[in-house]
């Protein structure tokens, strides 16, 4: 070939590549100035390390095909607030079968337990299968754990067998991130090459060091997690998808430092999808939480634009008292309402006491126990085993009393609990919407009984607002204490269960 001709052809190249990157540049600039709520376009986030992880979302026709009212309705009833920066604005899941058949096919043993998706896992699965960062705030008990979990193994799945971590989630206490695990694994089996594992504190390190072997996907407590990165057994910088489970609490003064530590091991926030799932999302967090992801899309369930700026929620199907007291009338009260609730038809209800100590969990638990009740305890001074046979003997419901403190208020799902006793109330508003979800999950109904003494007097306010917002009654007495809601500190939030992760002896029990 001649040397003109040489020339011509190398212009001809780069000319055409000028061409393609000027065309594709006019497509994302369309892609993100276009707003299309029956976007029928492929989403993705470009895959780091040149590894296909089918990032790219195709809504399947059956969701084209829905009429623009069905998700009008959807968005409607369900409060959905949608908040995306990229203004992508992908049409939420309403049906399994509105899933790819690639999908729907790989998890049909997991959904098959339930009718259709919940709000959460309609509105997040189009975003986090397109591979963006997401904020999803959504009730207690609403599905979260498969709305996260489902995308997230789907694209590991599609990366296929890789070495090394490819999936971390955190979780704040060990039972939670057993808990998570179990949903994790039962999500993995549907793709025969993923290794997941849970490693958490209080239990023997050599033996979760052995099964961290060839895993990559990982349920971890901070704390252990950063053990095993010290020590060099675990290695993060491979890892494509975080996850922040209770993301509130994972980023709130207790845990900040392990999980600024931990993600500053893994790739970039532009080379990892982040994903953070919370019912209660403070303002306190919020500038953090933005600092480990890029242009996330933030999802909201259950709150309309204008009566909620992204305040504190409980769930509405529980029904929420109040008994404002003194707080030596405690223990008579409590023993009355374990009679007048485990009475009858009622016997085998399941009940789950708070307290905020773990020297006044062990009072109560023996005090209850003493008037002969079947009841078990779980706070951060048991053995780790001692904590996992009582969460066991709960869930089974060989025992249907559980006295608990903060450790058990975030994420446990336990089957039918019908009622939650706050005997003292935590240190925020925040804890006291996690311990009162721990009854009405997954759409059943619920009550939470609230002691509330002189003592508490600075969380009236927040208490007060919290029960208007679900349309709850509000005794006359709590308003004695006044309505002025304080402003929540970064660092004073849950602080008494950061022993949920160390293991540490308490050094502030001031009860009795
Ligand atoms: N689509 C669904 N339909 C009905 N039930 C579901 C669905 N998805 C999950 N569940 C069930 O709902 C229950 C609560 O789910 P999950 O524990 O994930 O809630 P959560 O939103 O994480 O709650 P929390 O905020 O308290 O951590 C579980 O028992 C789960 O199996």
């Amino acid at each position: 070939m001649s040397k003109h001709k040489l020339e011509e052809e190398a212009q001809t190249a780069k000319q055409d590549k000028k061409r393609r990157r000027k065309e594709r540049k006019e497509a994302r600039r369309h892609e993100d100035i276009t707003p299309s709520s029956t976007d029928a376009t492929a989403h993705s986030t470009p895959a780091p390390d040149n590894e296909d992880d089918g990032a790219t979302y195709k809504p399947d026709p059956s969701l084209i095909a829905l009429p623009q009212a069905a998700v009008d309705e959807f968005l409607k009833s369900q409060s959905v607030q949608i908040d995306d920066p990229k203004g992508t604005n992908l049409r939420p899941i309403l049906a399994f079968t509105q899933l790819s058949s690639e999908l729907a096919t790989q998890f049909k043993s997991v959904f098959s337990s339930f009718d259709k998706p919940s709000p959460i896992q309609s509105a997040s699965w189009p975003f986090l299968l397109s591979g963006r960062d997401f904020v999803g705030v959504a009730e207690t008990g609403s599905g979260k754990t498969i709305a996260f979990g489902m995308p997230l193994v789907f694209r590991l799945s599609a990366l296929g067998k890789k070495k090394g971590i490819r999936a971390v989630i955190v979780a704040p206490t060990r039972e939670l991130a057993i808990q998570v695990f179990e949903q994790i694994d039962k999500l993995c089996k549907t793709a025969h090459k993923l290794k997941p594992v849970c490693i958490y504190g209080g239990t023997n390190k050599d033996e979760q060091r052995r099964s961290l072997q060839g895993a990559n996907v990982v349920v971890a407590t901070p704390g252990r997690l950063k053990d095993f990165m010290s020590d060099g057994t675990v290695d993060l910088s491979k890892t494509r998808y975080l996850v922040l489970d209770e993301a509130d609490r994972m980023l709130d003064k207790g845990f900040e430092d392990d999980i600024k530590h931990i993600i500053s091991q893994m790739p970039s926030s532009s080379k990892r999808q982040t994903a953070m799932f919370t019912a209660t999302w403070p303002k306190s967090i919020r500038d953090l939480a933005a600092t480990f992801m890029k242009d996330p899309v933030k999802i909201t369930i259950g709150r309309n634009a204008e009566e909620d700026s992204g305040e504190l929620r409980a769930n509405t199907r529980i029904v929420q008292k109040v008994e404002v007291m003194d707080g030596f009338a405690k223990q008579s009260r409590l023993l009355e309402l374990l009679k007048e609730h485990t009475a009858g038809k009622k016997r085998n209800d399941r009940i789950l006491v708070f307290c905020l100590y773990k020297k006044e969990a062990f009072r109560i638990e023996n005090f209850i126990r003493s008037r002969g009740y079947d009841v078990a305890g779980i706070h951060g001074d048991m053995a780790q085993s001692a904590r996992i046979a009582s969460l066991e003997a709960f869930k089974s419901g060989s025992v249907s009393l559980l006295v608990a403190t903060d450790v058990a208020a975030r994420g446990l799902d336990i089957p039918e609990v019908k009622l939650v006793i706050n005997v003292t109330f935590p240190l925020t508003a925040e804890d006291y919407v996690h311990r009162i979800g721990r009854t009405g999950r997954a759409g059943k109904e619920g009550l939470a009984i609230t002691m509330f003494t002189e003592q508490d007097k600075p969380l009236a306010g927040a208490l007060i607002n919290v029960l208007k917002a679900a349309k709850q009654d509000v005794p006359e007495d709590l308003f004695k204490f006044g309505t002025t809601v304080k402003k929540k500190q970064h660092d004073a939030y849950g602080a008494f269960y950061r022993e949920a992760d160390e293991g540490k002896k308490a050094t502030k029990i001031t009860f009795d």
